[in-house]
Parts: structure tokens; C-alpha cells; sequence
């Protein structure tokens, strides 16, 4: 890794709303020091990047206001922090203990735009973009605009939808359409056909913003300057931390007992969502966000009670809660025109 230069990897290529949240993240400090953005194929690839060293940072989307949380970003954070069988099977005992952990989030609004340059809506064939997309527009595949014939196609991620088109388009087809960002839509120099298809336009995205944890050196410090300094500016703002939680599956209320503990400790949970922990069958983990830092002496206590009825506990990060966060006003006369 190239001294100097803070190497940043996001869910590419250029134009992804991940690109644009690590755009958020990082111009704090761009003025300051050179970011080198590196785009990556998948959301795995952003993990691998970060655990190899390859990059400092990694910013990975997490869950979206329409349609939850990303499976495949829970799937990789158990990967990387848990024992599963995949990784037990391939020997591979660094993993529960990765290089990196959580040190921000960014909040994105997504809104969805059609690009194509097929002549009508009716005649598109083929519609390319993320998975998670498709959900966000169900009005819109609702809407009976399309063809009843046209397929989905999932691509990598939006901004690769549009790229997938401007290929058709040099192979002679014109009849593809990509679901992107606007600014994919000018990256890649394509007009979109329809605007803001999302069916809520509050559509929100969190990412989590990913930091190589052994490089205690200025570039962690780069970012809990900031933080720093936006504590300083605003002494409450408020802390969150994740974790992940296994519990024995057959002692009965040992969920329960975990979670009256955060109440014990007047910790407020703010999410809680589970995946399967891929080492026994029908044995889930508990990802859990709470308010508060781990540095905090209820906190420690708490985390060290659950411990001892847990079978597994991870602390996978903590960061300032972002400001965008409190940016959730939904408009109920709009909702119910
Ligand atoms: O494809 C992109 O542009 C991404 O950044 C990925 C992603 C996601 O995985 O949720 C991000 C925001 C939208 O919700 C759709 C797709």
C-alpha cells in the first residue's frame, strides 16, 4: 500500500450509489490528503479488499428504508467475524477475527432512474440492475408500462446496469434498459427515459463505512479527528455500537435474558435482524445496534453479562451516529393521498 494516499474501496464501477457514499465519507478529508477510490465487482470483493490490506477503508451498503437489510453485507460480516462451517471446512481460522471493523455510516438517497434508448417503454426487452432494486420499484414493474414479456437481469450493481446498456448499445441492441442513479446516467452519457421511479421518494440507503483496524497509524486518526471535532461541536452526539450474538438454542428465554439485560443497563437498542450462523442448522445470529460506546462503563458491563449467556459475542464497530439519521420525516398527508 502506497504511503500518503488513502486507498478507498466501494461497490463499483464509478456511478453506484456506493461510490456516492464513499464520496460523502471521505471528502471531509480530501482537501487534506489524496483519496485514491477503488471501485470493486462485488460487495464480497469490498470485504476482501479491506481484510487483505489492499485498502484502508471499504464502504459496504447495509440496509435500505424500502426493503431492509442487504443479506449479502450480513452474510459477509458473519463470515468474517463468526465460525461458520464455510470457513471451519476451509480451515480458514483467521476468520473470526478480521482486519477490519466498523467506523462509520453514511445515509444515501436513492432515487431510480430508467435509462434506455428503446423507442418505447413497451418495446424494452431486458431491464439490468442490482437485486435490491427491484423491490424499491415495485410500483413501477407494477405499473403495467412494460412489456409483460421484459426480464430482470441482476447486475452487480447500478451503475454496472448502465454500463451493461452502453455495451448492448455498441453490439447493435438498443432494446435494454438499465434502473441507476443520475449520476451513472451521465457517466455513462445515457439520458434516462423516466425519472424517480423508487416508490417512496424518502428511499434511503445506510452504508457502513469499514476501517483496516491494525493501522493505528494517521489514518484511523484522520477519521476520529473528525469525529473528534464533531463531538466536540455537538458533546451529545449520540454513540452506536454493533454487535453480533449466538445464543444455545435450547435454553429457554436465553434471547430473552439477553435482551433485559441492554434494559438492566438502560442501553436502547436500535435494530436487531438475524441470519443463519452457518454452523449449526436452525441457529441464528442476532445482529443488534444499540445506543452507546463500548467504552462506556454500563456498556462494558452489559456486553460482559451477555457474554456469560451467550454462546458467541462479537463487537463488530461503533461510530457516531451520522446526522442524516434524523432525516426521517415522512409526510403522512402524502402517504395517505
Ligand atoms: O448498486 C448500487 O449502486 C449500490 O451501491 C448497491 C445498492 C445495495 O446493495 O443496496 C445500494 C443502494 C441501493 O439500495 C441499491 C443497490
Amino acid at each position: 500500500m502506497s504511503s500518503g494516499v488513502i486507498r478507498v474501496a466501494f461497490l463499483g464501477p464509478e456511478g453506484s450509489f456506493c461510490h456516492q457514499a464513499a464520496l460523502q465519507q471521505f471528502s471531509k478529508i480530501s482537501n487534506s490528503h489524496k483519496i485514491q477510490y477503488c471501485p470493486q465487482t462485488s460487495i464480497a470483493n469490498c470485504f476482501s479488499s479491506i481484510d487483505s490490506k489492499n485498502v484502508n477503508y471499504s464502504v459496504i451498503p447495509f440496509e435500505n428504508s424500502t426493503n431492509g437489510l442487504v443479506a449479502f453485507t450480513y452474510d459477509l460480516l458473519r463470515n468474517h467475524f463468526f465460525k461458520t462451517s464455510l470457513n471451519v471446512k476451509s480451515s480458514n481460522n483467521n476468520r473470526n477475527s478480521p482486519n477490519f471493523e466498523v467506523i462509520g455510516e453514511q445515509y444515501v438517497s436513492i432515487h431510480h432512474n430508467l435509462l434506455s434508448t428503446a423507442s418505447s417503454l413497451g418495446s424494452i426487452t431486458k431491464i439490468y440492475s442490482h437485486p435490491q432494486v427491484w423491490s424499491q420499484c415495485s410500483n413501477f414493474f407494477g405499473s403495467g408500462k412494460l412489456s409483460p414479456t421484459v426480464v430482470k437481469v441482476d447486475s452487480s450493481s447500478t451503475s454496472r446496469a448502465a454500463q451493461l446498456v452502453t455495451e448492448d448499445i455498441k453490439n447493435g441492441i438498443t432494446t435494454t434498459a438499465a434502473i441507476c442513479s443520475v449520476t451513472a446516467s451521465e457517466i455513462y452519457g445515457l439520458k434516462p427515459i423516466l425519472t424517480n421511479i423508487e416508490d417512496d421518494n424518502n428511499n434511503t440507503t445506510r452504508f457502513l463505512v469499514l476501517a483496516d483496524k491494525d493501522e493505528k497509524s494517521y489514518l484511523n486518526e484522520i477519521i476520529k479527528e473528525t469525529e473528534k471535532n464533531d463531538l466536540e461541536k455537538n458533546p451529545s452526539k449520540p454513540y452506536v455500537t454493533l454487535v453480533g450474538i449466538t445464543v444455545h438454542n435450547e435454553n429457554t428465554g436465553v434471547l430473552c435474558d439477553v435482551l433485559s439485560y441492554f434494559k438492566q443497563y438502560n442501553i436502547n437498542l436500535s435494530t436487531i435482524n438475524t441470519r443463519p450462523s452457518q454452523l449449526v442448522k436452525w441457529q441464528y445470529i442476532f445482529f443488534i445496534e444499540f445506543w452507546g460506546n463500548p467504552r462506556d462503563e454500563h456498556v462494558v458491563k452489559c456486553l460482559d453479562s451477555i457474554k456469560k449467556i451467550s454462546e458467541d459475542l462479537k463487537i463488530l464497530g461503533s461510530f457516531a451516529r451520522d446526522d442524516m439519521y434524523y432525516d426521517n420525516k415522512v409526510d403522512v398527508n402524502d402517504t395517505m393521498l
